[in-house]
């Protein structure tokens, strides 16, 4: 079964000058319960709108997107409530998702808290978990997120979605700046998570190799238009 459907999806923007620019010209691809696909393109060629409209932080001109069996095209808030636990997304950067004026123990709780109801000792311990598998010391848990580099902010963020065990999780450029030792962390990380929960990734890139590690499909994003897909072989 699909846990994503992206549906003939277009998204134009104004220019400085006045005219449209159709930045997403038909995008459609689905991903199976499970699956890691990558999208991979260059610079500007629509990645992270298209993660933004998956996740419902923009809206598309037309089209549309299925999670598991709700479509989203209406953009509602109250659609988007009854799925939020489905998908998460974790970004290159990471000042949408967290609050930077909170500690980075309360921005993990808040996902738990409001979407998995688990008590606080469980919340601690799956926190801690997850913080030593990337690394974080446990002593940042009471500094303020701003406080924080970007590279752990956004493992701080990866955490958040993790907890929240979601079906699906978009990844926008997760592991670009990020040493060679943490970006390992990270894609180990991933890999257990995804044994351990059955979640499936939608990993926005340009980093091939990286694509090409962990995915087990590659869809090539060329302006806006999905030019070519390929299998890995295992
Ligand atoms: N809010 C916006 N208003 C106008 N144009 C925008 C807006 N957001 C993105 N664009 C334009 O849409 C195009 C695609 O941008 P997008 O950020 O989706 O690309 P990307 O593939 O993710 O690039 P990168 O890898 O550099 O992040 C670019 O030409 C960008 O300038």
């Amino acid at each position: 079964m699909d846990c994503l459907q992206v549906k003939n999806v277009i998204k134009r923007y104004l220019q400085l000058d006045g005219k449209e620019k159709e930045v997403l010209r038909g995008i459609d691809f689905t991903v199976k319960n499970q699956e890691t696909v990558s999208l991979l393109g260059e610079s500007g060629c629509g990645k992270s709108t298209l993660a933004r409209i998956i996740l419902g932080i923009e809206k598309l001109d037309k089209g549309s997107i299925v999670i598991n069996d709700t479509s989203i095209e209406t953009f509602s808030y109250n659609r988007y409530r009854k799925i939020r636990n489905s998908i998460q997304g974790v970004f290159q950067d990471s000042t949408g998702s967290l609050n930077p004026k909170l500690t980075v123990l309360k921005n993990m709780e808040e996902g738990l808290k409001n979407i998995r109801k688990i008590n606080r000792y469980d919340r601690k311990k799956q926190i801690s978990e997850l913080m030593e598998q990337l690394d974080l010391p446990l002593d940042i848990l009471k500094t303020p997120v701003k406080g924080l580099s970007g590279g752990e902010q956004r493992r701080v963020s990866l955490i958040r979605a993790l907890l929240v065990r979601p079906d699906i999780l978009i990844l926008d450029e997760i592991t670009s700046g990020l040493d060679v030792e943490s970006k390992e962390k990270v894609i180990s990380l991933l890999s257990t998570y995804k044994k351990q929960y059955n979640c499936a990734f939608l990993l926005i890139t340009h980093d091939k190799s990286l694509a090409y590690k962990i995915s087990d499909r590659i869809l090539y994003i060329e302006e806006g238009i999905i030019t070519k897909q390929g299998e890995r072989k295992r």
